[in-house]
């Protein structure tokens, strides 16, 4: 098909994909345990980035390249061929939308799947795109968890991998990439900071510290986990965040007043709780929540949910500021200069995001400049617009997606030579 080709028909699935915006929200709350609330915001986003890059497909193009005598020279901009998605079980739908929109919109096929956690949505999303006109067997979802994820890597008909998922799979996976030759996007964990000044507008920088944590139960990778606020209003904000914190609405995912649903299993669960009893014997202090959750309505008692925790006290050496956690909890620890935070802030193995909270436009773009890290918010954060490339620094992986950035990774520029005289020979 021809790039508008492609375009028309990626406009119809984004169509369809609004239109059924209650069923497919319906759907992935029920699949990841997330509010619908925050489920439909899911699926908005996932209708955007279909729409936004049905936009770019139109436009794909190469560039004429004028040389000596009248010969010149052109490139063509090609898809890669079959490109394999793997992805998270926290943003199912969308993390496939994130993969399909740019690898379509470029002229890919793609055999996308996702976590045995969070089956279902994706497979609406094949059946969307087969009425929208996408053709038979050009986005093609297949079940199953590490064997099947090797299986598709390891495949010598795979041209390329794009993985979401935490560092150790990602290792994995780039190991395999690189036994074929395969270009690889790895999307994977952080353990962000998200840096509040005194000048920060206050209420600002509470709504943005929750946003920053508690967002789908916690299980965010770009979360802002390390909250490092300046000691002048550690005493203030803290109490504002704590209070805050404690009103969140915790229970049946389907409620249209719920704000944090259930983890995504009792393991999971287990091992964030295993995070907090961790923090409080290093010296973390517990401000709110961490406890488990117990809904009044009896057929949810067994349900896997917590209460959003705000931990204080918190050091840097402190393995629940060290590691990702992916669950609601949030870990604040003063500072007390820009240049001191900055250090800290970067001292981490993971770059996938940060932010800063302040009035002071200069310091606002200082600081973000010396944040290593891919995804970086001014007075705001974890919002998502899909015209904005995502992607990490460091362990958090490489490659971007969202943006007319992604399109760099799901297509490869073929170079041709013209020779407008003859051939000037050496032999
Ligand atoms: N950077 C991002 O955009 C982003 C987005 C969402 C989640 N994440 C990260 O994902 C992690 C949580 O997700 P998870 O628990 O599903 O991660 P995971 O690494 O356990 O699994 C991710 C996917 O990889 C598959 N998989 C597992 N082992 C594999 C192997 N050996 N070969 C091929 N595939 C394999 C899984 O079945 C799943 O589909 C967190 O670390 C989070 O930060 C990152
Ligand atoms: O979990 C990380 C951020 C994200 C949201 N959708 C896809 N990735």
């Amino acid at each position: 098909m021809s790039g508008m080709e492609r375009c028309r028909v990626m406009l119809e699935a984004a169509r369809i994909i609004r239109e059924q915006r209650e069923e497919i929200a319906t759907m992935e709350t029920i699949n990841n345990g997330k509010s619908i609330f925050e489920a439909r915001v899911d699926i908005d986003i996932s209708w955007q980035c279909l729409e936004y890059y049905a936009g770019l497909a139109g436009s794909l193009a190469g560039e004429h390249i004028q040389l000596p005598g009248g010969s010149f020279g052109y490139t063509r901009r090609e898809p890669l061929g079959v490109c394999v998605g793997i992805g998270a079980w926290n943003y199912p739908f969308q993390i496939a939308c994130w993969k399909s929109g740019p690898a379509l919109a470029c002229g890919n096929a793609m055999v996308y799947k996702p976590s045995p956690f969070t089956p279902i949505s994706v497979v609406r999303l094949a059946e969307i795109f087969t009425e929208a006109g996408v053709p038979k067997g050009l986005f093609n979802v297949v079940q199953g968890g590490a064997a099947t994820g090797q299986l598709l890597c390891q495949h010598p008909d795979v041209a390329k991998i794009s993985f979401t998922g935490s560092v150790p799979t990602g290792m994995k996976i780039m190991e395999m990439a690189a036994k074929g030759i395969k270009p690889v996007t790895l999307e994977l964990g952080g353990k962000s900071p998200l840096i509040i000044f005194s000048d920060a507008d206050l209420e600002n920088a509470v709504k943005g510290a929750l946003m920053a944590n508690f967002l789908t139960q916690g299980e965010v990778c770009c979360n802002g986990t390390r909250v490092f606020v300046e000691r002048k209003i550690l005493d203030t904000f803290t109490k504002e965040v704590v209070k805050r914190t404690q009103k969140i609405k915790i229970g049946d995912p389907l409620l249209e007043d719920t704000r944090m649903g259930a983890l995504i299993n009792r393991p999971h669960l287990n091992r964030v709780q295993g995070f907090i009893k961790q923090a409080k014997e290093q010296g973390a202090e517990v401000l709110c929540g961490g406890d488990l959750y117990v809904p009044d309505d009896p057929k949810l008692k067994n349900g896997y949910y917590m209460r959003p925790c705000v931990l204080g006290n918190c050091k840097d050496d402190m393995t629940c500021v060290k590691e990702e956690i992916f669950g609601p909890v949030m870990a604040i620890l003063p500072f007390d200069t820009e240049e001191e935070v900055l250090e800290r802030a970067n001292a981490t193995k993971f770059g996938l995001a940060g932010g800063v909270f302040t009035r002071d436009i200069q310091k606002a773009h200082r600081v973000v400049a010396a944040l290593k890290a891919g995804m970086c918010f001014i007075n705001n954060y974890n919002v998502s617009p899909v015209e904005l490339p995502f992607g990490g620094y460091k362990s958090s992986g490489f490659g971007r997606e969202n943006g007319r950035a992604a399109i760099e990774y799901y297509s490869q520029l073929k170079t041709v030579c013209v020779e407008m005289g003859d051939v000037e020979s050496a032999f």
